[in-house]
């Protein structure tokens, strides 16, 4: 896994180096040997307990027989074919960094890059562990003012760019101020830092009101893509602090953005503003997923993310131009995207909600997705989108004072859930990027906070929040097969082959916000416990 092998993850079905299965994230996968004929044969292998009661978020890399995965304490490599622990290793921290997660305490995975795997750890630490041994190399802490006083923690995993590791911050529900930041893989020595909310006087900071911007949020959560032919890495950024918006008039720059950054420097090149002055926590952290797809007759490469708040862009990858904006679920706080200004069209339900009346909004705080990641089959040319089909009532009244560190999310608005349908509040959707219509929609009575994950055979698999691992059909949206874990699953499936054999490895333990603040009735008593799993075809 040196800094070559890592941009050719996407052609070595192998291994699986990068969060994303490559640095496009697109999860795709060129590998068939399951199919649609076979798939009602594919059996658990081996199952892994990370001993964990919080939730299971991990990305699984795989490298050579070997899988690593995390919780918010554990790092683990277990042998890929018979789910045996290799190594084990618990990270202490502070129990009272726990005081500024916001939701759930989880961990999305570790990075990868010579012979080492880095993780973050939720006080705002990253980790090198030696691949083999586990053998702690390195350890750093974020610097100043990267601490829990300050409302700073790490839930998201670390991308590594050319011996660059890029790692992002959560923060925006407990009032810090946004960056992300690049550390030298080899040493930890912290190498760049840039805020995603400007400082007084610089570029952007008249769009804040006051002295908001100190407390101005704009999280980094989700890992980014990296595209080594343009040098630039994508990166969604967070909702602004705090929720309530009636003290922080303006746009609100960068919050709510996509940026494209240089990997060595963490220059901005680009930036893509979704919801100037957001009241609904609409962070733009979903995967900016980079893809190749036909744009007026003619082969364009794109950037596109599908927004918490309901849109799906699809923007120039060289200079983040808008291309198209279109819905891709229930939404009523805009109208549409103006495609001169890149602006959302807000309706009255916006408007009003600024003002602090009480409305109606769809979606709901959690977004039409949250963070759990699409994929998308260059083969069909669609997306595969885990979907939310929840609204809700909200109101913002006087707004707080904010200190850094002091909650900034949930108690300073009013909020109930809305649904139109109880026994539907989610889709699994298969969506056309240039459009945002879906070829097809499969409901579920929980939206599922599992990933996506598609095949060169028109599979696509996904978990479930009650537990069932699935296999649908790409074209049609059919549920092929489906395996029952032990818990919720909001994990990231992956597949990959060994001696000719394809393997498909989910985690399974509910968490994650869902869990936690939804108060979804189809949830109650559902077991915790995360665990491992991988499956193959039945062929003995
Ligand atoms: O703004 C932030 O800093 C931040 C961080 C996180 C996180 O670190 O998990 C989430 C959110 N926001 C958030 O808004 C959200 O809905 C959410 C869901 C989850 C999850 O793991 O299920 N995390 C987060
Ligand atoms: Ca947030």
């Amino acid at each position: 896994q040196t800094a070559d092998d890592l941009k050719n993850d996407e052609n070595t079905p192998g291994d699986v180096l990068v969060y994303g299965m490559g640095y496009s994230a697109n999860r795709f996968s060129p590998l068939t040997q399951i199919n649609k004929d076979n798939v009602s044969k594919l059996v658990p292998v081996w199952a892994y307990s990370l001993a964990d009661l919080q939730g299971g978020e991990s990305f699984p890399v795989v490298k050579d027989g070997v899988i690593y995965a995390t919780t918010h304490n554990a790092t683990t490599a277990v042998d890929a074919l018979t789910g045996k622990q290799i190594w084990r290793v618990l990270h202490d921290y502070p129990p009272e960094s726990l005081r500024v997660v916001c939701c759930g305490i989880v961990n999305r995975g570790v990075a990868i890059y010579e012979g080492m795997v880095i993780r973050a750890l939720m006080d705002d630490r990253l980790v090198a562990l030696d691949a083999k041994t586990g053998k702690e190399l390195w350890m750093v802490n974020s610097p100043e003012p990267a601490t829990s006083e300050n409302g700073y923690a790490m839930t998201g995993a670390p991308l590594i760019v050319n011996g660059v590791v890029i790692m992002g911050v959560a923060g925006a529900e407990f009032s810090h101020r946004g960056f992300l930041e690049g550390y030298d893989a080899k040493t930890g020595k912290h190498l760049w830092r840039l805020y995603t909310v400007p400082a007084k006087g610089e570029p952007g900071s008249e769009t804040w009101e006051g002295d908001s911007q100190l407390t101005g949020g704009g999280s980094s959560w989700i890992t980014g893509t990296y595209d080594p032919e343009l040098d630039l890495v994508y990166w969604g950024i967070g909702n602004p602090a705090p929720w309530n918006p009636r003290a922080r008039k303006g746009d609100n720059l960068f919050t709510d953005s996509v940026f494209a950054i240089r990997p060595k420097t963490g220059e901005r090149v680009w930036y893509f503003q979704t919801t100037p002055q957001d009241p609904f926590d609409y962070d733009a952290v979903q995967t900016p997923v980079i893809a190749t797809i036909n744009v007026d007759g003619a082969p364009r490469k794109v950037v596109i993310q599908a927004n918490r708040g309901g849109f799906l862009y699809v923007l120039d990858a060289k200079d983040g131009k808008l291309i198209t904006a279109n819905p891709y679920g229930k939404l009523n706080w805009a109208s549409g995207i103006d495609m001169k200004t890149g602006r959302p069209m807000v309706t009255d339900v916006f408007t009003d909600a600024l003002e602090g009346k009480k409305v109606t909004v769809w979606p709901s705080i959690s977004g039409v997705t949250n963070w759990q990641h699409l994929s998308f089959s260059p083969r069909t040319g669609m997306l595969y989108i885990n979907t939310l089909h929840v609204g809700m009532t909200y109101e913002a009244p006087d707004p707080p004072k904010l200190t850094p560190g002091r909650p900034s999310g949930v108690p300073t608005v009013k909020r109930t859930t809305v649904t139109d349908d109880p026994n539907i509040r989610g889709y699994l959707k298969a969506v056309d990027p240039m459009t945002g219509k879906s070829k097809w929609e499969t409901p579920y009575r929980s939206p599922n906070y599992s990933s996506t994950m598609v095949t060169a055979s028109n599979l696509v698999f996904t978990g479930v929040m009650t537990g069932e691992f699935q296999a649908l059909d790409a074209d049609t949206g059919k549920i092929l097969w489906s395996f029952q874990t032990p818990s919720g699953i909001i994990g990231q499936p992956v597949t990959w082959e060994r001696n000719g054999k394809q393997y498909v490895t989910v985690m399974s333990g509910i968490g994650g916000v869902y869990a936690l603040r939804a108060g979804d009735p189809n949830l109650n008593n559902l077991p915790t416990g995360v665990s491992l799993w991988t499956f193959a075809l039945f062929d003995k």
